[in-house]
């Protein structure tokens, strides 16, 4: 599959806080899209790399702000980091210190997963507890048990997780069953283990794609990691790991946005490269739904204008269940669905925020708990919005695309911090979507509620 066009300049958007999204809806999307690496590969991937005193050569690496905070984490860390394009180089021979930065690590998730690998490495590490999306209390415990089960003295103190092994030593493998199958958790776990004395067995592991990409990357720097992919992954310690040239998996995240995208619009659009087998939830979905989507190849999918959508109930599930990164998306789809869907976030206890910004769209949803009841409208219009954090955003924006009249969308830090270039994304495939400077109304705070004027650049 050729790509149609090519993205430009490969360096992040300026700073995008002052910035929103004007989007002119009610456009059919056409053409294709290329997906870039997957965000929560990458970036744990980066965190692996901490592992290995060699080169580590990345490819298919997605543009984006966290991609950026993780390699200043890695370069605040003493570690060598070069980006050019979709290549990252990271060469961690020499760690020079087992203390992340607190500014950085608190920016995103996958920054406190390096505390596995900085602690098999250098038998220390002060990690400061973890930002990312705020869409629940997103603990660390399982985490921390999990060091301590393999012989680590661990302690939070003053927003500081600190954690060593005593006596200088090594970790030591040891059988962890997780009470939830947390991806983080198995993540920094499975890199801890890698490099620990003996074996290790993680019980009730998180199944996603990228858990199993991680375990790739390692294996590939010589690694014993079996399972991964599956409830339970074996680690066999090595003493070393060596350099490395890997390739990250497509999104399946950024994948499931843009078949929303094409859903929500009644567009024709190619997406490619990407694994449908990492999509079969997404994919069930959206065809319960009434989408029509093609294998037009093995890594290209097709999706078909549909003729009407229908109601749905999702619930969302760690992997191969419905993927909570796609529960907003899916909601903004179901808002023009005929009836009454229901969906059920079970996986975080905060994760419906973007029910009241759709509802200003024109939407129909109530919130009661974890659960969303939409009744489908024929009809979404256009109005200023904010975005709560990385999916709710996207979910806004593809609401806008699909509602009459203009969306303001104000929360575009979100969105960079996991989508490469959306927006240049959204206008290759035809849709009427600018990035735009916001002149902020005299006596408004930039997240207060009265919509903000705007000027285009
Ligand atoms: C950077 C990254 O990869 N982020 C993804 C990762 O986040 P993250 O790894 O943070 O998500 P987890 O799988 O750990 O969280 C799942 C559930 O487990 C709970 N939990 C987790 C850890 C712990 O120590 N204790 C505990 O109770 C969480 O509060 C949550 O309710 O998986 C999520 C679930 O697919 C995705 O939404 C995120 O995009
Ligand atoms: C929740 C997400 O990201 P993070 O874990 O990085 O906050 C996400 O990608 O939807």
């Amino acid at each position: 599959m050729n790509p149609s066009t090519s993205l430009p300049d490969a360096k992040l958007a300026p700073q995008a806080d002052s910035s929103v999204l004007q989007i002119f809806g009610g456009h059919r999307l056409h053409g294709h899209v290329k997906i870039s690496g997957a965000k929560n590969s990458a970036l744990v991937i980066m965190a692996g790399a901490l592992l290995c005193s060699g080169d580590c050569h990345i490819r298919n690496v997605p543009l984006l702000a966290d991609v950026e905070k993780m390699g200043q984490v890695l370069s605040a860390l003493g570690v060598k980091v070069s980006h050019q394009g979709d290549i990252l180089d990271i060469n961690a021979s020499n760690i020079t210190t087992s203390k992340a930065p607190y500014e950085l690590v608190t920016q995103l998730r996958a920054s406190f997963f390096a505390i596995g690998s900085i602690l098999a490495r250098l038998g220390v590490a002060q990690m400061p507890l973890p930002g990312g999306c705020a869409i629940g209390a997103r603990p660390v415990d399982l985490h921390v048990r999990g060091l301590q089960a393999m012989g680590a003295e661990v302690q939070i103190e003053h927003g500081i997780c600190n954690a060593y092994v005593p006596n200088g030593g090594r970790l030591k493998g040891a059988k962890i069953y997780l009470d939830t199958p947390s991806v983080g958790a198995t993540e920094t776990l499975m890199m801890a283990a890698t490099l620990a004395d003996g074996e290790t067995i993680i019980e009730n592991a998180a199944r996603e794609p990228e858990v199993a990409d991680l375990a790739n990357f390692c294996n590939a720097m010589g690694a014993k990691i079996h399972g991964a992919g599956t409830s339970v992954i074996t680690i066999e310690g090595v003493p070393q790991l060596h350099s490395v040239d890997y390739s990250i998996i497509p999104d399946r995240i950024e994948t499931g946005t843009f078949l929303v995208a094409g859903a929500i619009t009644r567009s024709d659009i190619l997406l490619s490269p990407v694994v449908p087998d990492h999509l079969i939830p997404v994919i069930a979905k959206l065809r319960e739904i009434g989408v029509q989507i093609i294998e037009e190849a093995p890594d290209c999918l097709r999706i078909l204008p549909a003729e009407t959508l229908k109601a749905t109930y999702i619930e969302t599930l760690p992997h191969p269940g419905f993927p909570t990164d796609m529960q907003a998306p899916f909601m903004a789809l179901l808002t023009l669905a005929e009836g009454d869907s229901i969906i059920n976030e079970s996986v975080f206890e905060n994760r419906l925020r973007h029910a009241s910004e759709l509802n200003r769209l024109g939407a129909d949803i109530r919130v009661k708990g974890n659960t969303a009841f939409v009744r489908g409208v024929p009809n979404l219009s256009g109005a200023p919005v904010i975005g709560t954090d990385l999916r709710a955003s996207a979910a806004l924006v593809l609401a806008g695309l699909a509602a009459d009249g203009q969306t303001t969308f104000q929360g575009l830090h979100h969105l960079d911090r996991g989508y490469d270039r959306l927006d240049i994304k959204l206008q290759q495939l035809g849709a009427k979507i600018k990035r735009v400077n916001e002149v902020s109304t005299p006596g408004v705070t930039s997240n207060g509620s009265t919509p903000p004027v705007t000027i285009a650049n």
